[in-house]
């Protein structure tokens, strides 16, 4: 609703809102048009419907494949519900530790978004060899690519959700577990979604 609420400003009162307290509301010359609210309205949708929508079915696939993940899932629900009065509550979902790793896991076999574009700024020399990355250049970083490497994730074709677990399998070194992204433009929905996704589960 933050976003939705800049936004809104921006167009009624041509102000930036701040989270910061020390850093109070302050006018400005910004300004969004009716076809700038379109586009962000369809990019929220384009991004967010059928990115949600895959991953859900991906996992629904994996756990009718695997009856026993299925079951610890299903388990983990009904304790968290029988806790909260058979009521899933904002904390409630924050309890389903497995069902966020079996999402996890789910993004990490099914990237939905298997490559991340960036264009280079400023020329780079790839350390250790001799290639410069030209400015202008498009980029392609595999996601699925680092996912599906049995350097960073053993058995990469196996689901297995444990290996998010702390003491699990996984040796992953920063930016080799990307389906959101990375960086100033990374997934704005990571956090809330991570929540929604949980709730799928449980009314399905
Ligand atoms: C499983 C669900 C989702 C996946 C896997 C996903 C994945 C991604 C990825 C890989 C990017 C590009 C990030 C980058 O270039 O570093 C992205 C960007 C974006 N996503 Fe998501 N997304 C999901 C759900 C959503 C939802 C629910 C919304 C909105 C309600 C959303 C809104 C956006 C927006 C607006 C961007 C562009 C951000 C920018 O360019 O600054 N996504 N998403």
């Amino acid at each position: 609703m933050v976003f939705l609420e800049k936004i809104l400003c921006i167009y009624f009162c041509k102000c930036v809102t701040s989270n910061n307290i020390d850093a109070p509301d302050q006018k400005s010359n910004a300004s969004i048009t009716d076809d700038e609210i379109v586009a962000e309205c369809f990019l929220f949708f384009a991004a967010g419907y059928d990115t949600s929508a895959t991953t859900l079915s991906y996992a629904a696939y994996e756990l009718a494949r695997q009856p026993d993940i299925q079951e610890k899932i299903r388990q983990e629900i009904k304790k968290v519900l029988e806790k909260y009065n058979n009521k899933m509550t904002y904390d409630g979902l924050g309890e389903l530790v497995y069902a966020e790793k079996v999402i996890y896991e789910t993004l990490r076999k099914y990237p939905l978004v298997p490559t991340i574009s960036r264009v280079c700024t400023k020329a780079y020399k790839v350390p250790g060899s001799d290639l410069t990355i030209d400015k202008g250049t498009v980029v392609k970083i595999s996601a699925m690519g680092l996912h599906m490497d049995a350097e960073y994730y053993r058995n990469p074709e196996v689901f297995n959700p444990d290996r998010f677990d702390g003491d699990g399998d996984i040796k992953k070194p920063d930016f080799t577990f990307l389906p959101f992204g990375e960086g100033p433009r990374i997934c704005i929905a990571l956090i809330v979604l991570q929540r929604t996704q949980n709730f799928q589960f449980i009314k399905t």
